[in-house]
């Protein structure tokens, strides 16, 4: 495989990963960002996220010359052959995504691009927006294809190395050859298709796991109705492989910086052209209701009212394995409760003990925050919250209520610790389903 020059702008989770993972390929990259702190402290090999292997693919990128940083990034521009687009695009007024970041990088870039060189668009766009950008360009020398990133949080450069496939939308096939070309190494499966299907194919992947979440936390509600219990249903459910067992656990609600806003886009795109797409509609309502939920159940442990109520929090970010607090739904969960005068103070492994998240003090120490609440509400899948010492937490809690919002903890050993478990879904009564098949 020819080694290509390669400019990515936005240095964010997906910029900084596609950067140093092509650099690892092989090819030559040269990221650009406007933030300048942050293309110091890249220089200097620090990595604003969670990620792993993010680090040592960054430093291996930078002692071999083949991946560099900067802010002005002019030059690079004018001797590049792709140009990778990696900017925000969230939600904006209207409900759609902003293109704004996207549309004045094109503007700013359209006189330096070189002749003949490809533009690649990482970010999640409404469909119409590769042809957009080749009209902003006006070049026509210059061919512009969608390369949607399907990469998660906290295992972004596993998935962009191990991708389930690669998604190429060229109007020009020759374009979207050579895009194709520069991912050869990883010997993934690569579907080349129009720009238009390119687009939608990263909105209705988000939807359709919005949906899923939606519908498995629905699932949650009817099992607390009639006294089943969601893990055991859905594991069952799961093993049909035209279900399948992933993005079954249900939690708070869903959330993040992709899933909340891809799937109000996705409604705007569908406003455009009069259809009111009632099952999308109800997945993002459901999902607004399950943070309500959340808060209703804490307010019937305490008897109706959590007024004045001191109330711990464990968990802020919105997953597990990533310090990335864009739409968490741990931070809507906990706006709702302070709506309703609950005193909060909260703790995550990757929010540093003093400071401040919307209103809400954290502390470093799980303890510590048990020591004034009278409740506590577990919010993002930490393994450190799983193995705690609860008989410990227990002598530092005022109540006995722990509202488990990601069925994460054990149960029994919170039981047996003078503490009450409440899951998400789960049914009270003893469990004695193994899955294996009844003896005899
Ligand atoms: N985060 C994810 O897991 C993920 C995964 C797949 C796709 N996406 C999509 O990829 C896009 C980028 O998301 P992200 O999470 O990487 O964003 P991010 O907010 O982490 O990073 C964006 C970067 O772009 C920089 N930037 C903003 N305006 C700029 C400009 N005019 N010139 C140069 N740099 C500029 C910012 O300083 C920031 O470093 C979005 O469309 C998102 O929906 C995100
Ligand atoms: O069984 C599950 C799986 C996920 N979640 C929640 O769903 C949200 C989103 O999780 P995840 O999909 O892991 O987060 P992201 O890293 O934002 O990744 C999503 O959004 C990215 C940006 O578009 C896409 O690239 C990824 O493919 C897509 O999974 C989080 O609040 C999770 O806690 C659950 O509640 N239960």
């Amino acid at each position: 495989m020819a080694e290509r020059r390669i400019v990515v702008i936005g240095t964010g989770y997906v910029g900084l990963t596609t950067g140093a993972c092509l650099a690892s390929l092989g090819h030559q990259v040269m990221c650009v960002d406007i933030d300048v702190e942050k293309i110091d402290r890249l220089r200097a090999g620090r990595i604003p996220m969670l990620e792993p292997g993010l680090a040592d693919l960054v430093r291996d990128g930078q002692v071999s010359g083949r991946l560099e940083f900067t802010v002005d990034g002019d030059a690079a521009v004018a001797g590049t052959e792709f140009l990778f687009l990696c900017l925000p695009t969230p939600k904006g007024a209207d409900g759609g995504a902003d293109l704004r970041a996207t549309e004045s990088t094109v503007a700013r870039i359209r006189d330096t691009l070189p002749v003949g060189c490809v533009v690649v668009n990482k970010s999640t766009v409404p469909v119409g927006t590769s042809v957009r950008i080749a009209g902003l360009l006006d070049r026509p020398d210059v061919a512009v294809v969608s390369n949607p990133e399907f990469l998660r949080e906290g295992s972004a450069v596993t998935d962009f190395l191990k991708p389930d496939r690669i998604v190429v939308g060229a109007d020009v096939p020759e374009a979207g050859a050579r895009v194709a070309g520069l991912y050869s190494r990883l010997r993934a499966p690569v579907l080349v298709t129009d720009a238009a299907s390119a687009e939608l194919v990263k909105y209705v992947a988000n939807c359709f796991l919005a949906m899923k979440l939606s519908f498995v936390n629905a699932v949650a509600e009817m099992c607390e109705h009639f006294d089943a219990d969601v893990d055991e249903v859905l594991d069952a459910v799961g093993r049909d492989p035209r279900i399948g067992r992933s993005y079954l656990r249900p939690g708070p609600g869903w959330g993040g910086s992709c899933l909340p806003k891809d799937s109000d886009a996705m409604l705007r795109m569908a406003d455009t052209v009069g259809f009111s797409f009632p099952l999308l509609r109800a997945t993002i309502e459901s999902n607004a209701q399950q943070l309500e939920r959340v808060v209703t159940k804490l307010a019937t442990a305490f008897g109706g009212s959590l007024d004045g109520a001191r109330v711990g929090l464990l968990g802020l970010t919105f997953k597990a394995g990533t310090n990335d607090l864009r739409g968490s739904p741990a931070l809507a969960v906990a706006e709702l409760l302070a709506a309703r005068g609950a005193e909060l103070l909260a703790c995550d492994p990757t929010v540093a003990g003093g400071t401040e998240v919307d209103g809400i003090t954290v502390m470093d120490d799980p303890y510590q925050v048990a020591e004034n609440a009278e409740a506590l509400v577990l919010l993002t899948d930490w393994p450190q919250f799983r193995a705690l010492d609860w008989v410990r937490m227990a002598k530092f809690l005022d109540g006995t209520v722990v509202l488990d919002t990601r069925n994460h903890l054990d149960p029994e050993k919170l039981g047996s610790a003078g503490l009450v478990c409440h899951g998400i879904g789960r049914s009270l009564k003893p469990r004695s389903w193994t899955g294996a098949p009844p003896a005899g």
